[in-house]
Parts: C-alpha cells; sequence; structure tokens
C-alpha cells in the first residue's frame, strides 16, 4: 500500500471530522467520520456549498473565519466555549446534555501547494464529555460559592458574607459622602423559647423571622444572620429617620408574627438596635459597635422595642 492510501485509511478511520473545502467554500473532500454523523452520502455532498450542506452554519463568521486563515495562511480554532458547536451533528455519548448536538472544537488549517493555499482543512473534534463535566463542575462551583455565602438554617447571608458587604458599603459611604444606617435585632428570651418548645421550634422562628424580615426590605438592603438569634440589616444611602422607620416595621411584624409547631402556637419579639455612620467612625466595626449599644440599650428598657443612636451619639 503506498503512503497515500495508508494516510487516506487513517483520515477514514479517525475519530475526528476531517473536511476539506476548496476557496469558494465546496466541499471537495470528507472522512467517514463526518459521513456517519450527519447521515448524508458522499456523492450528495462532494462540490456542493459547504452552506448548503449545513445549511446551519452561520454564514457571516464562518466566512470571515476562513478569509481570515487563507489571508494570514494561518490555522484558526474555535472552542465549544465560543461556540458549543458549528455542526449539527448528534452527539452519541451515553450522557445526558441539555443539548443534542455534539459540542465541538474546530480547527481551521490553510491546505499549501507550492507554498500558495489551494484548500481549507476543518477538523473537527467530539468534546461532548469535555462540555457535560466542565459544566456540571461549573454549576457544583457555583452552589458552593452560593453556600459559602449562605446561612444554611435560614437561608439568608451567613455573617462571614454579610461583613463583607458592610466592609464595602462602608468604605463607599466614606467616600462618596453618603448615608449609611444599621439594624441589628436579637430575638428576646429565645432560650426561654428553645426550653418551652425544643431547639426545632426555635428553629422554626428562626426561619420564619428570616423569611418575613426579608419581605420588609428593598432589593438593596442587605440582610444577613449575626449569630445564633442575632439578625443584622446593612440600609445603603439611607438617614436615621428611614432606618427608624424600618426598624420598627421588622419590630412590630414580628410582635405580630405567628408561628405553628406541633398543635403549638409561638409568639415571638426583638429588641431592635439602629444606628448611622457617624463623622467619627474609621472602621465598618464602630457602626456595628454602636448598632450594637442601641441593641442593649432596648433590651435593657424591657424588650421588644427599637433604640436608635444618632451621628451626635446621642439614644434616640
Ligand atoms: N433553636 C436555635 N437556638 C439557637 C440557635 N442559635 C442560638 N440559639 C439559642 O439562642 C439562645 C440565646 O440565649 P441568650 O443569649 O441567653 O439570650 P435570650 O435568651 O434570647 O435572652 P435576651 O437576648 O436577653 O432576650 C441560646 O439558648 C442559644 O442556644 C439556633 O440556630 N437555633
Amino acid at each position: 500500500m503506498s503512503l497515500e492510501s495508508y494516510c487516506a485509511n487513517i483520515v477514514d478511520r479517525i475519530n475526528t471530522g476531517v473536511l476539506i473545502l476548496d476557496l469558494d467554500y465546496n466541499i471537495v473532500m470528507w472522512n467517514r467520520f463526518l459521513q456517519v454523523h450527519s447521515n448524508k452520502s458522499t456523492e450528495n455532498v462532494i462540490d456542493k456549498s459547504v452552506f448548503d450542506v449545513f445549511p446551519e452554519l452561520p454564514r457571516r463568521w464562518f466566512e470571515r473565519k476562513l478569509s481570515s486563515v487563507i489571508e494570514l495562511n494561518t490555522q484558526s480554532f474555535c472552542s465549544w466555549e465560543q461556540r458549543h458547536h458549528l455542526f449539527e451533528l448528534p452527539h452519541t455519548r451515553p450522557i445526558t446534555t441539555d443539548s443534542v448536538y455534539m459540542a465541538q472544537n474546530c480547527t481551521f488549517l490553510p491546505v499549501l501547494d507550492d507554498s500558495k493555499i489551494t484548500n481549507i482543512c476543518l477538523l473537527i473534534e467530539d468534546v461532548t464529555d469535555v462540555y457535560h463535566y466542565q459544566t456540571k463542575l461549573n454549576t457544583v462551583l457555583e452552589q458552593l460559592a452560593l453556600s459559602n455565602r449562605i446561612d444554611g438554617l435560614t437561608q439568608i447571608f451567613n455573617r462571614k458574607h454579610w461583613e463583607e458587604c458592610l466592609a464595602k458599603e462602608f468604605s463607599r459611604a466614606r467616600r462618596y459622602d453618603h448615608g449609611l444606617a444599621l439594624i441589628m435585632f436579637d430575638l428576646d428570651c429565645f432560650k426561654l423559647l428553645n426550653d418551652t418548645f425544643g431547639h426545632q421550634g426555635g428553629d422554626k422562628v428562626l426561619i420564619k423571622v428570616a423569611s418575613l424580615v426579608q419581605t420588609l426590605l428593598r432589593a438593596c438592603d442587605i440582610f444577613g444572620r449575626y449569630g445564633g438569634e442575632e439578625f443584622a440589616i446593612i440600609l445603603p444611602e439611607t438617614d436615621l429617620t428611614g432606618a427608624l422607620d424600618v426598624a420598627e416595621r421588622v419590630r412590630r411584624s414580628i410582635a405580630e408574627m405567628i408561628v405553628e409547631f406541633q398543635d403549638e402556637i409561638i409568639h415571638a419579639s426583638v429588641s431592635v438596635g439602629v444606628a448611622v455612620i457617624n463623622p467619627a467612625d474609621t472602621r465598618y466595626e464602630d457602626l456595628i459597635s454602636n448598632t450594637d449599644i442601641a441593641l442593649y440599650k432596648a433590651k435593657n428598657a424591657g424588650r421588644n422595642k427599637v433604640f436608635a443612636i444618632n451621628e451626635l451619639d446621642e439614644f434616640v
């Protein structure tokens, strides 16, 4: 067998599509991989325009790609990440993906005769497996990033992420001299509630409080679980009057909330502390401390109350 026949044999058997076009984009040759996967017969394809045989090709993009290969006399590449596929070839992998078509990596090679380009060779690789596992990996990584920010019980931001948000909002408010308010609230006598209804009853209250408060806030407010039965809300661009308004809404809504648990009704209340950014605050932790002071003032005043600390460190 001549070397040429060997090569033709190999090209016909490899597990990659080989498609050779002339400079007018007519098909000169293809291999068995393309014939099998496209389910078209060779005699209906040879000498035909590639755009007639594969009408799904993005014609303008494809022509631009090929003319740059011809003009620059250099090979080019298109990965499945740029375009999932160019040719609508059904994939045959024993996996379920969101596309019925094979994901492809395509290479465009100039074919030279006497240092003159005469043809273009396309290599079409089936990368459905890579696409499938990479997509799965990305989904898992996204879920992981989300679970890193979310509190498992209440499904709101956890303390770590909430504090990162506060650090950003604090430096933004400082730089642009904008308002910023903080609300922190803590469930009253929660130890007693746990002792009365059990930990599961307590957990149900925490879940309900989180979902209820979420409905009372604007999209730009940042709500998180600060500790066991303590929650915190960042209110960007908000002054003391606005923050007190939200705080009172939170207090009242929780006081009116009813939690049904094992044929019993649980009532709860919260003590709320409010503070706004103070000219003397240099770190976001200062704002937390001030809010905490207001919260303990609310506890000491008998619970189920809102206390605030204003820019002048005065309680209101
Ligand atoms: N069910 C449940 N309880 C929690 C969770 N995290 C913290 N706690 C409980 O919350 C209770 C908080 O008790 P304390 O700090 O004494 O405060 P308190 O009883 O709410 O009293 P005041 O804050 O003074 O009104 C403790 O018993 C904790 O075990 C949780 O995720 N689930």
